[in-house]
């Protein structure tokens, strides 16, 4: 059986760390290079804390494509720096698996549209845990019967992107079901500004950022005597592995860009 060949940017990092144990565990899956900007040069083997593989740290992913042979491109990076992989990764023709958020509308249609171009499989997925694809699901139908919604995501407080990547795609999601409305009173006041969260279309988003949690959302729904509360946690960052290894599969079997992990596990 030929093994996929990965590189993993963003590798050293929280996410990125938790990618290289579930490679090091499948032996369907060889990782060929990394790239972060600390350990230019140096192996994985050789950090702490990083698992005893024998790929090779590059500080600039271009170089890094230059010399490894990779099929497949995981990165969990930063939403400027993710954007910039993305886009090289399709140019050499390798496959991105991408878990980082914070990408703009704009660059989403450039990278869908360069993939076309190139004939290139990947996917751009905010969350790939099953159970937020999951929560994001039920919050689309369930926005058809209650259009009063309040999104509330938490995270740990070292997340750059506010609103999460998640939250975006939730609120995404529930436009294509509920009837537009601009919730609350017309004449709301906010004392203190940023109070009543932010505003899609006349719903709200509000983030959360404390030390100790992972990554949590809430979806409430109300109607008249009543709410309906859509929740769904991640304790441990092994939550959004699968997700990512099904991906991974995936890719290598597809033409286009997809934005959401929805469209292989559900359509
Ligand atoms: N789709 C999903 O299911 C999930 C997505 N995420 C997303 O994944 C991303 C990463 O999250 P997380 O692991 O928590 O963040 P971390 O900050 O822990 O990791 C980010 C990594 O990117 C590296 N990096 C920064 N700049 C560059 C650069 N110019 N070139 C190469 N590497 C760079 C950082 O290196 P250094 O430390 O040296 O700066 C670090 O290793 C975020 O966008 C987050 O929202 C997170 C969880 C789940
Ligand atoms: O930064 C994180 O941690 C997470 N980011 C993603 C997001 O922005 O939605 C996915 C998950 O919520 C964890």
């Amino acid at each position: 059986m030929s093994r996929i060949n990965i590189v993993v940017a963003g590798a050293s990092g929280k996410m990125g760390s938790e990618a290289l144990r579930m490679i090091e565990k499948d032996p369907t899956l060889h990782l060929v290079g990394c790239v972060d900007l600390r350990y230019n040069g140096q192996k994985v083997s050789e950090i702490d804390g990083l698992p005893k593989l024998d790929a090779k740290f590059y500080n600039d992913i271009n170089q890094c494509f230059k010399e490894v042979k990779a099929d497949v491109l995981i990165d969990l990076t930063s939403p400027k720096v993710g954007y910039k992989h993305t886009k090289a990764a399709l140019l050499h023709g390798v496959r991105p698996v991408v878990g980082t958020t914070g990408f703009t509308t704009e660059q989403l249609e450039e990278l869908t549209e360069l993939a076309k171009e190139k004939q290139i499989g990947g996917i751009i997925a905010p969350n790939f845990a099953m159970g937020a694809v999951l929560m994001m699901q039920f919050s689309k139908m369930a926005a058809k019967f209650f259009p009063d919604i309040e999104i509330i995501e938490k995270h740990h407080d070292q997340k750059v992107d506010a609103p999460s990547g998640t939250a975006i795609k939730t609120a995404e999601l529930i436009q294509e079901t509920r009837q537009s409305k601009q919730q609350g009173r017309s004449d709301e006041e906010e004392i203190i500004e940023g109070a009543r969260g932010a505003n899609y279309d006349g719903m709200k988003i509000h983030s959360v950022r404390l030390p100790g949690l992972i990554a949590h959302q809430e979806v409430i729904f109300a109607g008249p005597g009543e709410t309906l509360t859509i929740k769904h946690d991640s304790y441990h960052r092994e939550s959004f592995m699968s997700g990512i290894r099904f991906a991974i599969d995936q890719v290598v079997n597809l033409t286009e860009l997809i934005y959401g992990l929805e469209h292989l596990m559900l359509d």
